[in-house]
């Protein structure tokens, strides 16, 4: 039986979202990509091609029909909201797409009729100012697998091929960062890898590595104690249940890629701590997966790049690693 097709949401129409998904369609026989089908605005997708130069047909359907429809046609699950195409302009107007090109995929997995989401960027600022409450995807997915009353904690990894590198505190100011750290959290974090990375990645024993905070790892208390007070108290009870944990590493050299590689992850304190290595060593190769959830959901590594919207330019590279580490993913059965 065929399987059905991962489910793409179109991400911020301002943005460059429409042009990979279009460019990844136009890619799928070169490329033997997997069936998939857009949750978003067939309309504006279509006008986004003939601006981009595409002439394939673009065709509403639902996602029973997807997978026999994609060889001959994008399929996209018609949201029934209407945005003008003005690549590089944000509007407002837009946010209920976006946002329910996110949910509605989503139920569209627990539904069994896609098996995995891969989401174009979305344009976290545009969503605010309409009230959109979570900090971006991440935590929005979290929120939307909820259940027997518990919202899953989501994990950010982001990889470049074998590296990998999580962020223990994602969408917050840095301040905030210092309050937030605690042992449980970092225990919780570190767990919640160990366990993806064997059932997720086949990874039988992980060696997860865990950096410090301050710099030096806080040169034995002398730059700061987090790393006494709370790191170490952490990797000493994740010892003590069997994982296999080095730290508190020094940040700065953590992701020197020859200190990196002898871990399946790293383990950072904060979004930038984590970030910045993955998008320096392949921009255009970083995949973000979302770890912890009953889903299997992957995004490129880069944002809305709303100067190139609609000019043809944008690297479709992150985006065709995120559509294939989902299909890779969706097809091992989580547990
Ligand atoms: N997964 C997501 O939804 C996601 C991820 C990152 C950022 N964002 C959002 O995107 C918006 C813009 O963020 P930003 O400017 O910090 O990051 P960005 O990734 O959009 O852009 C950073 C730089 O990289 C370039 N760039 C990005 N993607 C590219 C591609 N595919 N090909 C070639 N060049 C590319 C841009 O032109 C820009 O110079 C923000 O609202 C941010 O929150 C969303
Ligand atoms: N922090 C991510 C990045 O910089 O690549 C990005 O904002 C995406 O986050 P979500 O997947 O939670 O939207």
């Amino acid at each position: 039986m065929a399987l059905p097709p991962l489910a793409i949401s179109i991400g911020e129409p301002a943005g460059i979202g429409p042009d990979l998904i279009l460019q990844t369609y136009q890619e799928r026989v070169a490329r033997k990509l997997p069936a998939f089908c857009v949750f978003g605005d067939p309309e504006l997708l279509a006008a986004r091609a003939k601006r981009l130069g595409y002439d394939f047909p673009i065709t509403s359907t639902t996602a029973e029909y997807a997978a026999e429809l994609f060889a001959t046609a994008l399929p996209v699950i018609d949201l029934g909201h209407r945005i003008a195409d003005e690549p590089g302009t944000l509007s407002p107007a837009a946010a209920p797409l976006v946002i329910d090109a996110i949910s509605q995929s989503v139920e569209a997995i627990f539904a069994g009729k896609c098996r995995g989401l891969v989401t174009a960027p979305i344009h976290k600022a545009n969503l605010y100012k309409e009230g959109f409450d979570f900090p971006g995807h991440t935590e929005y997915l979290a929120d939307l697998c909820a259940g027997g009353g518990k919202i899953p904690t989501p994990i950010m990894m982001l990889a470049h091929g074998n590296h990998r590198a999580v962020p223990v505190t994602i969408h917050m100011a840095l301040k905030q960062v210092f309050e937030t750290l605690t042992p449980e959290l970092i225990m919780e974090n570190v767990r919640i890898v160990h366990h993806d990375l064997k059932s997720r990645f086949q990874l039988a024993t992980p060696k997860i590595g865990v950096t410090g905070l301050n710099p030096h790892a806080g040169e034995d208390g002398t730059m700061g104690h987090e790393e006494i007070d709370i790191i170490v108290p952490a990797l000493q009870q994740l010892r003590e249940e069997g994982l296999n944990v080095d730290g508190p590493l020094p940040a700065d050299t953590a992701f020197a890629p020859h200190i990196w590689s002898n871990y399946d992850a790293m383990i950072a304190m904060y979004h930038d701590q984590a970030l910045i290595p993955v998008k320096a060593i392949g921009f255009d190769e970083g995949v973000n997966i979302t770890l912890g959830l009953p889903i299997v959901r992957t995004s490129p590594d880069h944002g809305t790049a709303l100067s190139l919207a609609g000019t043809g330019t944008a690297s479709p590279n992150s985006f065709l690693k995120a559509l294939a580490i989902a299909d890779e993913m969706t097809q091992k059965p989580l547990t």
